[in-house]
């Protein structure tokens, strides 16, 4: 069976396609490497969140650093949903994007008075407040826009989310937030100062996490704070539980959202915050699976060592592999019927660390298209310039169709900035 989503799909004659188009004909129409999205299969991801939160009130913020294309926010933003953003940048593309800066929460550790000031001009929602010098940072650009900034504290809840370490964040030894022990006296110091009004509690504990429990621990390291905070007379309208959840890549069963969301529920319930706005910030699951990145077949180099297939996509382009060993289901889009050989799937870097799969097993034929699966989060989003490598294009396919949402680059663009020297 293919891991991930239901929209991608093996005909009897072998053809791999997504929302029924044959993904070996788009990569001829619209060339190699390529990355393609299934708008549906996004918004049918959200729905599962939606679905889980509907009577109550809540915010869905897209932390769109997992794929952070304008059709995407724009997609995404039209089905309702504000955005977390970690950078002006981010805040821009919401704004190009057509999305509610109303419904934008700002996280990050190292927001710059510039930043600040841009979101408190487009008017974000909230600021996610990672340390006590960041508080005054914000009071003080607040102070001299002449506003008032709303604010979260992100809390470090130091729970261990069971991911891989590069990508754990909620661990007192992660550079994220703010320690739960001193919590109580950032809360106080925030309420001190002038420009900030406290609004709500965050946290965010780690990507691509396939259990339920960590969630509950930190929601209920969050809920101890949240007492202990309104009973020195600071009111918090919200809790934000972060994003996180993982999806399956190979065989991992991550809880569906919905059933995540229902138990988060019924904890905030069970301890008498029912009423509260509940906040989240899901990334990975609402896009990783909706994404493929095509790349034709170069050269096959057999050897007895090892066999590599060489293909046109590479780090650049798809960095998980390389910086995480993160196995990503390979597989080619036409079917051949000759027998299967193992092949390490490799791109043109000049890197040995440039692998997108090892030892994986399949036939194939130079001018082959291979699809690598599950890339629709922190692919084209970590994508570099490496070697001075245009980057990928972009296609979506919406109601059966697909459209292209990002050209692929051109050489002479990376360069046009730079001078020559007189
Ligand atoms: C603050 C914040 N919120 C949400 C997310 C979304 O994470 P994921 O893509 O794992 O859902 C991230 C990235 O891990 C993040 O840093
Ligand atoms: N880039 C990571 C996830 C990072 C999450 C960012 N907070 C990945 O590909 O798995």
């Amino acid at each position: 069976m293919l891991p991930g989503t239901p929209h991608l799909a093996r005909s009897s004659a072998g053809t791999l396609t997504l929302d029924g188009l044959p993904l070996a004909d788009l990569a001829r129409r619209f060339g190699t490497p390529l990355y393609v999205y299934s708008q549906a299969a996004m918004l049918d991801a959200l729905a599962a969140y939606q679905r889980a939160l509907a009577g109550r009130p809540h915010q869905i913020c897209y932390a769109m650093k997992a794929n952070s294309n304008l059709a995407v926010l724009q997609t995404i933003a039209r089905a309702g949903c504000g955005f977390d953003i970690v950078s002006g940048g981010e805040l821009a593309r919401v704004l190009a994007a057509g999305g509610d800066p109303s419904r934008v929460v700002f996280s990050g550790v190292g927001k710059t008075a510039a930043e600040m000031a841009q979101a408190l001009r487009a008017g974000v929602r909230c600021f996610n407040v990672e340390s006590v010098s960041e508080l005054d940072r914000l009071s003080a650009v607040a102070a001299a826009e002449g506003a008032i900034a709303p604010v979260s504290l992100r809390v470090n809840p130091d729970v261990d989310a069971g991911t891989h370490p590069y990508i754990s964040t909620g661990l007192r030894e992660n550079k994220f937030g703010i320690a739960h022990d001193q919590a109580l006296a950032a809360y106080r110091h925030a309420a001190s100062l002038p420009g900030l009004q406290v609004v709500g509690i965050d946290c965010h504990i780690g990507s691509q996490i396939t259990q339920v429990e960590p969630y509950l621990d930190a929601l209920d390291r969050l809920l101890d704070l949240v007492e202990a905070v309104e009973r020195d007379g600071i009111a918090i309208h919200h809790v934000d539980v972060g994003g996180g959840l993982g999806i399956r890549y190979v065989d991992e069963s991550p809880p569906a959202a919905d059933h995540l969301v229902g138990l988060l529920l019924q904890r905030l319930d069970a301890r008498g915050h029912g009423h509260r706005e509940v906040m989240m910030e899901p990334g990975r699951s609402l896009v990783g699976n909706a994404g493929v990145l095509l790349t034709e077949v170069q050269y096959l180099k057999p050897g007895d060592a090892k066999s590599f297939c060489i293909v046109d996509a590479a780090m650049n382009d798809l960095m998980r592999p390389a910086m995480y060993e993160a196995w990503m289901a390979i597989e080619p889009c036409v079917s051949r019927s000759t027998p299967p050989q193992r092949w390490d799937v490799v791109g043109p870097v000049c890197e040995s660390g440039d692998w997108l799969g090892r030892d994986r097993s399949f036939a194939v034929e130079p001018g082959d298209v291979l699809a690598v699966l599950s890339a629709g989060a922190y692919g084209m989003a970590m994508a570099s310039n490496y070697n001075t490598r245009p980057r990928a294009a972009e296609v979506m396919i919406v109601d059966g169709a697909p459209v292209l949402v990002r050209e692929r680059e051109q050489a002479q663009a990376l360069f046009s900035g730079e001078k020559l020297l007189a």
